[in-house]
């Protein structure tokens, strides 16, 4: 049977004899027993079709083709648990159908081909490619081009790759370079290598809009270009929390097939303007110490972070500021409510009516949010001073293997609004079980010195009579900033130092951060704790510590759903069980 975009015939399996049927958005097989009565089906949307081929064709690990003509095999997106509550592993599934005849055979591979133009979301026809060859465990390049790149290939997708030579490489490239043509950027890396990405892009929506980023005020133009990432990095923070799992060909799948998820940036401000962008982190106390702490242990690799934090951990550091927050709306949801915002999510969507309300369609809001100056400022500030363990504000739960809940894992992708969380100064073994509930479900929330706000913005300063100039800058910190940056944020001394006294050995030349005195240098051996830390800003440091950030709601997209949630999607193992299934 035979319409527009539909068909219907007998195919076979191996041996077994089933029943196609392609009905536009769905295609589905069901296993016919000798009676010719329906067994299992199984059942896979259009949407989820990688790609369709002639002949026996296999991808991984190499591409074979057996041009047979009476066979065809089609390529989709196949689900499993990968055992952990969230996220589900996505791998290529492939079945090879035979048909009577070739001529069947053609109305097959032409109809499926015709469905995936017609039922597809936009899928990317041009990708530009960043790879990072140092991120996490060196292996970007491998993992690029042994998994990903045969998948882009059979689902027909053109790439321009760049391998990176310099840190910030990419970033530059997107700022300077004409990028018509290309559907999305990819990179291939960790969230440093994301970051250069989001920078650029941003940068560039914005040049292209003429809005300046440095106006704390403006209504930045959301990214009309994906973003993909292929995790090849130490934390891949980003992709876990926006994908449920770290794994290169469930990114893949997602890109191909032209997911999209909105996401949330903070802009973060000094007085003199924007200094960076941040999705999943903005951390001072703890998390600067340990950030700045393992940039002088690079050569550990991921463990580096490990390292840092039972070191920072064992400093038992606070820190006196104060934070001022405008909070978001209560009535809309809160970081206590305990849902989590998976794939889908109800919030993020009333958010997108509301942060576009001109537009019906998200993916055309471009216009209708450009160059308007922004309410989100306005409201009732509040103000609290003491002395901190931390403050940390987060668009998303911030999710990543070592807390698989996350920072606040109640904390939505894309509803415009951040989760600041405030732990105040308490005993050692107060903090240390406020980290270890990171790592469990336990909720982290529930100690009496901890306090967690839904915000639109966020105000950070130091006590009156300490104020910033007083302090040391961290600029030789800053791992990937280049020359000219580093230029721009180190300022000169004009407090006392104090110096790492191990490190002062002869014939040892000292080295910037050295020559700054920078109370990083002295993680234990030093009695006198700093007065100040950094703030860690999705791992780079920043040049100030007096800052104000702002959540920019869904201001770029990524190449993702969000998290499945694994308990309402069936997986591949279900199929044994002779039900219908969509895989
Ligand atoms: N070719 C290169 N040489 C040196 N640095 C690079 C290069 N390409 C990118 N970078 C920088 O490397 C930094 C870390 O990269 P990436 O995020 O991919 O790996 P990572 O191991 O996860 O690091 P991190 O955990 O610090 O983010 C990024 O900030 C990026 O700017
Ligand atoms: C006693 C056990 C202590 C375990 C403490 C676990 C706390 C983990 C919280 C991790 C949150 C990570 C948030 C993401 C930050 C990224 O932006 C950034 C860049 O990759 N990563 C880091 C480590 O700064
Ligand atoms: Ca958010």
């Amino acid at each position: 049977m035979e319409t527009d975009l539909q068909l219907e015939s007998t195919v076979w399996v191996g041996s077994k004899i089933y029943r196609a049927v392609l009905t536009g958005w769905q295609f589905n097989w069901t296993e016919l027993d000798k009676k010719n009565r329906d067994k299992k089906t199984i059942s896979v949307p259009v949407a989820e079709v990688v790609g369709v081929e002639e002949g026996r064709v296999e991808i991984l690990p190499q591409k074979l083709i057996d041009d047979t003509d009476k066979v065809f095999t089609v390529f989709y997106v196949k689900r499993s648990s990968t055992g952990s509550s969230y996220g589900l592993l996505w791998t290529l599934g492939r079945t090879q159908f035979s048909v009577p005849s070739r001529v069947l055979r053609d109305q097959w591979t032409k109809h499926l081909r015709a469905a995936l133009k017609t039922h597809s979301p936009v899928r990317p026809n041009r990708l530009l490619v960043f790879i990072n060859p140092y991120g996490g465990k060196k292996k970007g390049r491998k993992i690029y081009h042994s998994l990903v790149a045969p998948l882009f290939e059979l689902a027909g997708i053109s790439c321009h790759v760049i391998v990176t030579e310099r840190a910030n490489q990419a970033r530059d490239h997107l700022l300077k370079k004409d990028l018509t043509g290309f559907d999305g950027v990819v990179c291939v890396g960790g969230d440093g290598m994301f970051s250069e990405i989001l920078h650029g892009l941003i940068g560039q929506t914005q040049q292209e809009a003429g809005l300046c980023e440095n106006d704390l005020t403006v209504t930045l133009q959301p990214c009309p270009r994906h973003i993909g990432i292929i995790p090849a990095g130490s934390t891949d923070c980003v992709c876990y929390a926006t994908v449920g799992v770290i794994d290169p060909v469930t990114s893949a799948l997602h890109i191909i097939i032209g997911d999209s998820q909105p996401l949330d940036v903070c802009s973060v401000h000094q007085a003199s303007g924007l200094v960076r962008y941040s999705v999943s982190l903005l951390g001072y106390g703890f998390y600067g110490d340990v950030l700045a702490e393992s940039e002088k242990h690079r050569w550990m690799g991921p463990l580096r972070y490990d390292y840092s934090g039972t070191m920072m951990y064992l400093s038992n550091r606070s820190y006196a500021g104060i934070v001022q927050y405008l909070p978001a709306d209560p009535l809309l949801s809160s970081p206590r409510d305990r849902t989590r915002c998976l794939s889908g999510c109800s919030v993020c969507s009333r958010s997108t009516e509301r942060l576009f309300p001109h537009s019906s369609d998200a993916g055309s809001l471009y216009s209708s949010h450009y160059n308007q100056f922004s309410s989100d400022l306005e409201g009732e500030w509040v103000t609290v001073e003491g002395r901190f363990r931390c403050v940390s504000l987060t668009c998303m739960s911030s999710s990543c293997p070592k807390s698989p809940l996350g920072l606040s894992p109640s904390a939505h992708l894309a509803d415009g609004t951040g989760d600041l969380i405030l732990v105040w100064d308490t005993h050692p073994l107060g903090f240390l079980k406020f980290l270890y509930r990171h790592t469990s479900t336990e909720d982290q929330f529930d100690l009496p010195f901890v306090e967690v706000h839904r915000v639109k913005a966020v105000r950070f300063s130091l006590p009156p009579g300490k104020e910033e100039e007083e302090y040391e800058e961290i600029g030789g910190l800053s791992g990937g900033m280049d020359e000219e940056e580093r230029g721009y944020i180190e300022t000169v001394s004009r407090s006392g130092s104090q110096q790492h006294l191990a490190d002062r050995g002869p014939g040892r030349e000292m080295t910037n951060l050295q020559k700054t005195g920078n109370p990083f240098l002295c993680g234990l051996c030093c009695s006198k704790a700093p007065a100040v830390s950094v703030w860690n800003c999705d791992g780079e440091i920043l040049p100030s510590i007096e800052i104000l950030s702002r959540v920019h709601g869904q201001l770029v997209r990524l190449y993702a759903r969000g998290i499945e949630d694994g308990a309402a999607v069936h997986c591949s193992e279900d199929i044994e069980r002779g039900c219908t299934l969509q895989i």
